[in-house]
């Protein structure tokens, strides 16, 4: 019999805290970077592989899944664990925020959004119902409310309508759910850069009581301490007892930022993506093995890394890989790159038992500064 879902705090260091989500599919440690695996892959990269680097969730992309091969294919393969061979937590987002940046032709109504396929052109429907019905026919562990995110800088109506319409999505969104035992909904908190459309939309998402609560809206365009202010006045809203996911987050330096406020789970695409244009990520700060500087450098990225590919091979031979476009490049900057980030969270939750989360973020600040010099 499957354990309920649940989440546990073991330790705080001032807002900071470490503490652990038990899933259908496992536990997840946090705070938690969540590797982003947009068509049932975490692109480059073999599941194995991105276990070892020490991650506990994937994510799993509705818009994309939904539009190829299907939801419904998907579900008749076994769900996404099996059909991506990732036995181990997946949170699924609801496909809204895609739609707003891939389809075409969109259009948002109180119903939902209607657009076409950025693949072919067909037409689709996304309500907080049919999201919900695809989440559940990917068998995700933890699935994201239908929402609207806003980009920013924007006026105060266009952020309150949206944040408004979220809200009411997330009652429907909530009602739809039809997840079993280790199986989450997460409300989605809007409200732009505007504290006081923050502050009520998290109140009233509270008052639905949901097992766990996202911070969306941010990290599309606003300045980092436009980002840590509506942190400052979110995260007390949210109750200590549930997870706290910071959407779209972030670089190193924001998720030490966003630790100390008091966040839990993020996700992002940076390491990936920056991984498959030559962009290494390290504790020397980041590195752009295209940079000719590199072709004579036989040191590895890291050489006190666990991971091979950091580990293994010289910086000049992966300047070669990717002076060459050689596809080996991808995946060893990708590992190499989500190794840092879960060694990265790793250290954070040693820290925080330890009570000393602050310092820890200072070592890591300095360290990236090195390199620089
Ligand atoms: O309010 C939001 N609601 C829902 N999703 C949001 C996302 C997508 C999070 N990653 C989903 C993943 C699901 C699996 C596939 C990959 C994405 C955000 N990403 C960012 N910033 C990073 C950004 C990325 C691109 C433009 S801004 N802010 C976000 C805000 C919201």
């Amino acid at each position: 019999m499957t354990e309920p879902f649940s989440f546990t705090v073991h330790a705080t260091d001032g807002a900071a805290r470490t503490g652990t989500i038990r899933t259908a599919h496992g536990d997840v440690a946090t705070p938690a970077f969540m590797a982003v695996g947009t068509a049932a892959t975490v692109k480059a990269m073999q599941m194995r592989d991105v276990r070892e680097t020490g991650t506990d969730v994937v994510l799993g992309n509705t818009y994309h899944l939904m539009l190829r091969p299907g939801a419904e294919r998907v579900a008749e393969l076994g769900g996404l664990h099996k059909f991506s061979n990732w036995p181990h937590t997946i949170l699924t987002d609801s496909g809204g925020f895609q739609v707003m940046s891939l389809a075409k032709l969109r259009k948002v109504t109180e119903h939902g959004v209607t657009f076409q396929s950025h693949i072919d052109g067909s037409k689709h429907v996304l309500t907080p119902e049919r999201s919900m019905e695809i989440q559940a026919l990917l068998g995700s562990d933890i699935q994201m409310q239908f929402d609207e995110c806003v980009d920013l800088p924007n006026g105060r109506d266009e952020i309150d309508r949206a944040m408004r319409l979220s809200l009411r999505w997330a009652e429907r969104s909530k009602a739809a759910f039809q997840g079993g035992p280790g199986q989450a909904v997460f409300a989605i908190v809007q409200g732009g850069d505007i504290a006081d459309l923050r502050v009520e939309s998290a109140r009233a998402l509270v008052k639905m009581d949901f097992p766990g609560y996202a911070i969306g809206g941010l990290a599309v365009g606003e300045p980092q301490e436009v980002m840590a202010r509506m942190l400052d006045v979110t995260v007390p809203e949210l109750p200590s007892n549930r997870p706290r996911y910071l959407m779209g987050v972030g670089t190193p330096d924001d998720l030490l930022l966003s630790i100390e406020r008091g966040i839990d789970m993020f996700d992002c695409v940076m390491p990936t993506r920056a991984g498959r244009h030559g962009l290494a990520y390290t504790r020397f700060g980041r590195i752009n093995l295209k940079n000719a500087r590199h072709a004579n450098d036989p040191t590895p990225l890291d050489p006190e890394s666990n991971c091979p590919a950091a580990r293994d091979y010289s910086r000049a031979y992966l300047h070669h890989l990717v002076r060459s476009g050689e596809l080996l490049a991808m995946t060893l900057i990708t590992w190499a790159n989500l190794a840092y980030y879960q060694s990265l969270m790793a250290g954070a939750r040693t820290a925080i038992r330890e009570g000393r989360f602050a310092d820890y973020a200072a070592e890591a600040r300095a360290g990236w500064a090195r390199e620089r010099e």
